[in-house]
């Protein structure tokens, strides 16, 4: 696609490629410079994200200008092919790692500026999360009960800790457990009392990678309906990495990563029929970053054998666009 290519394409388009007034270019300006700042409103705002990683000189992008936004009190997962940034992502989002280049606030915590001490508090009070190993999740010589206390202490609220450890506990069906240790628990059950331990200090988000990914279907349903009952009982904003195809389709938002960046999305809405009959409905879109590249997926391009070069066409309510059709 060339620049002339779209403009003549454009021009021929009508009324939305029209000619443009003095004050109409004023309007838009001023509608520009007023508009809130991205992610304004969101609870995880990641804009151009960027991590490279240097191993024996080699450098390696892991992410690559993500943009990604949460809103508070969401249950989302993210999904994408091994390598493709979705750990990396986590660890950036856990206070772990540091990004390279970009933006990213969890909550009013700007995760590139932190300093040590604010990044402990952040990890401590800010965010919980879960991990794929059941062993990395809690301490294997205290009871499930007293893992859960265990944050709660750190943080110097040793009151409350007894009671809001069974509270929780109790949420997530698994009360009757509350004095056994790691290694008398199944693996389901470890899972939910991770759970309970990151959600111990109320953090603003929950971040779990791949917590389902060492257990069986039935298993990490049971899991996924944990988080579930989090979300909904106290409205923990929630991000969970995923393999698993049920866990993925359970959520009202599913976000694509490849290489490196968030490539598309699936949002679910239940419908209602005439006849009062409820079904779920899945719509993919694609993401527009914020330098307006768009990834195509590749079974449509494939299907249409675009390669390098595509026509474009804006029209009143969309952008088509078509094989490359210069040669022709
Ligand atoms: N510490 C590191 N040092 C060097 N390269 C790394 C490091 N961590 C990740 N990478 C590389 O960054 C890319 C993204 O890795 P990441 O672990 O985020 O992918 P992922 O989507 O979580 O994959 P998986 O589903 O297999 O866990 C990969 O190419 C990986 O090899």
């Amino acid at each position: 696609m060339t620049k002339t290519d779209t403009s003549s394409r454009a021009a021929a388009a009508g009324p939305a490629a029209g000619p443009t007034t003095l004050e109409e270019l004023e309007r838009r300006v001023t509608a520009h410079r007023d508009r809130p700042s991205y992610g304004h409103d969101a609870l995880i705002a990641c804009d151009r994200l960027v991590r490279i990683f240097t191993t024996d000189g080699v450098e390696v992008q892991a992410l690559q200008g993500l943009d990604l936004l949460v809103k508070e009190g969401e249950l989302m997962a993210l999904v994408g092919a091994s390598g493709s940034g979705k750990s990396t992502l986590m660890n950036i989002l856990a206070g772990l790692d540091v990004p390279t280049a970009g933006a990213a606030r969890v909550a009013g915590c700007d995760l590139l500026a932190m300093d040590g001490k604010a990044r402990l508090r952040y990890r401590r009070e800010v965010v919980g999360f879960v991990w794929q190993q059941t062993a990395r999740n809690l301490l294997p010589y205290l009871t499930a009960a007293q893992n859960v206390a265990l944050p709660m202490q750190l943080k110097g609220r040793a009151k409350q800790k007894t009671e809001r450890a069974e509270e929780l506990l109790a949420m997530l069906g698994i009360a009757e457990i509350r004095d056994r240790r790691p290694h008398q628990l199944s693996g389901g059950q470890q899972q939910r009392v991770a759970i309970a331990v990151a959600l111990a200090n109320n953090p603003a988000v929950l971040l779990a990678d791949e917590p389902t990914g060492e257990l069986d279907s039935a298993t990490g349903e049971q899991v996924f309906a944990a988080f579930r009952r989090a979300n909904e009982e106290l409205g923990t904003t929630i991000v969970i990495v995923t393999h698993d195809q049920a866990v993925a389709t359970e959520v009202r938002r599913t976000v694509a990563i490849r290489d490196g960046r968030t490539s598309s999305e699936v949002l679910r809405r239940t419908e209602v029929d005439d006849q009062g009959k409820e079904s779920l409905v899945a719509r993919e879109y694609a993401m527009l970053d914020r330098a307006g590249r768009l990834q195509l997926p590749a079974e449509y391009t494939e299907a249409l054998g675009m390669e390098h070069r595509v026509a474009l066409e804006l029209e009143q309510d969309h952008i088509g666009v078509w094989p490359d059709d210069a040669e022709r």
